[in-house]
């Protein structure tokens, strides 16, 4: 999710334009125009290069971060700092009567933003302490979130994979399974492809929650999910995606326009996962397992 600079940080936006707006009015109220062949070129590239980075960095947070303590802190210290640097960048064209209030104006904004950043970035870390207890289920080892299903916010395939080497390399096993809605085609045509949106979304908060800490879901592709669920018994896997499976079912996903509840029919399948072979033919062949059981079953199982 982005977020407005204008809309969903209108204080500290304006803020930080009133912290641009006083140092240019401070330097043109009390400075006066230097001389062309005083001017140093080579300092204003450096300092107008830092100014301009510390608004990026600003503009950058204020798009990614929601209104907060951390936002809060780690904004007005870079607009601090820019403050500072706006004013010694400014000082390249003007020259400044040597009072002590002005330099001190100049110099002490730096540290003190610098100070609330590093506050910020302190409580940055334990937001993220949190955060990262949140994602379990979801990631394990890495992160790489251009690998992540917008959508459902879990990881797709490829990261899956990865997981299994991951295992495969420390020599640990693990159980690999399957789960798939069946009729997911037939409720995009009837309810619409945003509907089957929510309904993907829906569906993977409610199979993360039937996981255990350890085990890790990822979106297998289209209706389909996978599950590593390491030290685990074929039995207590066979268990731990009934229970999913049981959950899903008697999940009444309430489509909007719509005065009745959908419940979903769904398929699972599990495999012990092989520490040598390859991992995309690992998932594959469970995926094959799946539509064996999907022939099986037809349609009549409803
Ligand atoms: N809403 C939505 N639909 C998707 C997404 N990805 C794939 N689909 C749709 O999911 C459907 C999957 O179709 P199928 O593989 O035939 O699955 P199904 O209709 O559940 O059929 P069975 O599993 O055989 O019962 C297709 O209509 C895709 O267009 C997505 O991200 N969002």
């Amino acid at each position: 999710m982005r977020y407005n600079l204008f809309t969903s940080h209108v204080k500290l936006t304006n803020t930080i334009i009133l912290f641009l707006v006083i140092a240019v009015t401070i330097c043109a109220y009390f400075g006066e125009l230097k001389q062309w062949q005083e001017i140093a070129w080579l300092d204003i590239v450096g300092e107008g290069g830092i100014v301009l980075m510390t608004l990026s960095w600003i503009t950058a947070l204020l798009i990614s971060r929601p209104p907060g303590k951390v936002t809060t802190l780690l904004v007005l210290g870079l607009g601090l700092f820019m403050f500072s640097a706006t004013l010694d960048l400014l000082d390249e064209w003007l020259k400044q009567p040597s009072q002590l209030w002005l330099s001190w104006f100049e110099s002490l904004p730096a540290p003190f933003g610098m100070s609330l950043t590093s506050a910020g970035l302190y409580y940055w870390h334990q937001e993220q302490f949190v955060l990262n207890r949140q994602l379990r289920r979801r990631e394990a080892h890495l992160r790489e979130h251009e690998k992540v299903c917008p959508i459902t916010g879990l990881y797709r395939i490829n990261y899956f994979h990865s997981l299994i080497q991951q295992r495969q390399s420390e020599q640990q096993a693990a159980i690999l399974g399957i789960i798939d809605i069946r009729d997911f085609a037939k409720f995009n045509e009837q309810f619409g492809f945003s509907e089957g949106d929510r309904l993907l979304r829906e569906i993977s908060d409610l199979l993360v929650m039937n996981c255990r800490l350890n085990d890790v879901l990822c979106r297998y592709a289209g209706d389909c999910f996978i599950v590593l669920m390491p030290s685990t018994s074929r039995s207590q896997a066979k268990e731990l995606l009934a229970q999913m499976k049981a959950a899903l079912n008697h999940c009444a996903f309430k489509v909007a326009k719509s005065k009745g509840a959908q419940f979903q029919h769904i398929l699972t399948a599990t495999m012990a996962m092989d520490l040598e072979q390859d991992p995309v033919q690992q998932t594959s062949q469970l995926h094959q397992q799946l539509q064996q059981q999907k022939a099986l079953v037809g349609a009549a199982v409803y």
